[in-house]
């Protein structure tokens, strides 16, 4: 089954063109990631999928524009679906940074994922049920960070707040989790740490996972497809593998440089296995 299909997208913001005429299909459970070099359109294109932007009409070019998302329309001909919002709640986002409110708890923080699901005054109110909590806790613990549940979360490193970030969407118990340069500011070993954790929850979860990065290594190493942007437009959509670096510099010239790490191999590597995140159970 298809979860997200993107068809004849283009978008301006005045005279800049972000994205143009973007067609993509991604199935149910697969883990792609988007490379571009900086202004390529990621987020753009990120931010149209989960309802957050309107995308031109698109009658002018190819066709009119539409996004689905597992079945349903969510934005069509330069309008947002009726049921957009509804549809949102089936979509966990996780972006670069701003992911919490930094003066609550990090179990607060994961509990929001539960807004899509009970009635508004229960969530202004803050009041949860003692089994909302307990698949709180679980979710901190199956992205690896249990004994940080009553710290504030402004006090959590950024590979915390991510992996905070991931916990939400679990409690969200959403089916596409669309992650924004996830680990653009983090250190080499937490972005590996939040890398696995994003490819173990597509794995046994099933989550189909959508993560846009600057670098195609971490592509390579987690991502079996890699659908990369250049001036708003698709230039590249298939095996990671598939990537090298040479194709790189082909398609991006000198700005190849960003995405490249400074010590990686010509040939990109065999993809690894994700290892397993430190507690077992998956999140139910
Ligand atoms: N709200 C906006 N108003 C004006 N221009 C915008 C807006 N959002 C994006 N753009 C422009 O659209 C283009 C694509 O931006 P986008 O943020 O999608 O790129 P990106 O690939 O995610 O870049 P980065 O890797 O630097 O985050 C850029 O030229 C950007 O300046």
């Amino acid at each position: 089954m298809t979860a997200i299909s993107v068809r004849n997208l283009s978008k301006h913001f005045g005279k800049k063109r972000a994205l143009d005429n973007v067609s993509l299909e991604i199935q149910r459970g697969e883990m792609v990631a988007l490379i571009g070099a900086s202004g390529s359109g990621k987020s753009t294109l990120i931010r149209h999928i989960c309802g957050l932007e309107i995308g031109q009409a698109g009658q002018d070019r190819a066709g009119q524009s539409r996004i689905e998302v597992l079945g349903g329309a969510m934005q069509d001909g330069g309008r947002l679906a009726a049921k957009a919002r509804n549809m949102r709640r089936n979509i966990g986002v996780v972006f670069q940074q701003f992911n919490l409110v930094g003066r609550m708890s990090v179990l607060s923080n994961v509990l929001l994922g539960n807004l899509g699901h009970i009635p508004g005054w229960r969530g202004t109110l803050g009041l949860f049920t003692a089994g909302e909590k307990q698949k709180a806790r679980e979710a901190l613990a199956r992205v690896g960070i249990p004994e940080v549940a009553w710290q504030r979360a402004s006090t959590l490193s950024g590979g915390q707040q991510q992996r905070a970030a991931i916990a939400r969407t679990l409690v969200q118990r959403s089916n596409i989790l669309l992650a924004d340069e996830p680990i653009a500011s983090l250190d080499p070993s937490s972005a590996r740490r939040v890398m696995e954790i994003l490819a173990a929850v597509n794995r046994d979860e099933k989550i189909t996972c959508v993560v846009s990065l600057h670098q195609v290594e971490y592509a390579r190493r987690y991502c079996p497809r890699t659908i990369a942007l250049r001036d708003g437009r698709i230039v590249f959509d298939g095996p990671s593998s598939a990537l090298t670096n040479q194709m790189l510099v082909e398609l991006y010239g000198d700005n190849s440089e960003e995405l490249i790490l400074p010590d990686a191999p010509m040939q990109p590597a065999k993809p690894r296995r994700a290892p397993e995140p430190d507690r077992v159970p998956a999140f139910a």
